[in-house]
């Protein structure tokens, strides 16, 4: 059972899913954006387009936004590692977005931690485990019930 703790503000919203990277991972985000948009996704890539060097909390933030206003289900973040952009995008209230590096935790970080993003990094996993870790999060659901008093306890 799905029990998110905020409302998305349109049903088009529910199938929306916000791309985001700095300049590393350029690359790997299109090729998320191609495997999620023949799932049926709807795909908001807010960039960067090209490939000079810039600022991941910038990209962070950005996506972070959209998925808080409600505008987008879930937002998906690379950079070199996954870390910076994740430090930026938790900066936002609401935000729960986990790095992950395997398929284990992508899935876990829905079911018991109702993440609303995820992170990777071009830099530590190739594009084929970045699939399945796309993958297993957006078919996981978050589990409720004692996950939903610790998530509701992150944020006040
Ligand atoms: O957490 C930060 C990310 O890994 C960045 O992608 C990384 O710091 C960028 O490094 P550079 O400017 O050397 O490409």
């Amino acid at each position: 059972m799905t029990q998110d703790t905020q409302p998305l503000s349109t049903d088009a919203a529910q199938k929306r899913i916000v791309l985001s990277s700095d300049h590393a991972a350029i690359a790997l985000r299109q090729v998320v954006a191609a495997h999620i948009a023949a799932q049926g996704w709807q795909v908001v890539d807010i960039g960067p387009t090209t490939p000079e060097s810039t600022h991941y909390p910038k990209h962070g933030e950005a996506a972070a936004r959209r998925v808080a206003s409600g505008d987008c289900r879930f937002g998906i973040v690379l950079c070199g590692t996954g870390q910076g952009i994740m430090m930026a995008a938790n900066k936002v209230k609401g935000i729960r977005c986990g790095v992950c590096m395997d398929t284990f935790s992508a899935r876990m970080i829905r079911q018991h931690n109702d993440a609303n993003m995820l992170s990777m990094g071009v830099r530590v996993v190739g594009e084929g485990l970045a699939l399945d870790i796309v993958d297993a999060f957006l078919n996981a659901e978050f589990e409720g019930g004692r996950h939903a008093t610790r998530v509701e306890m992150i944020e006040p």
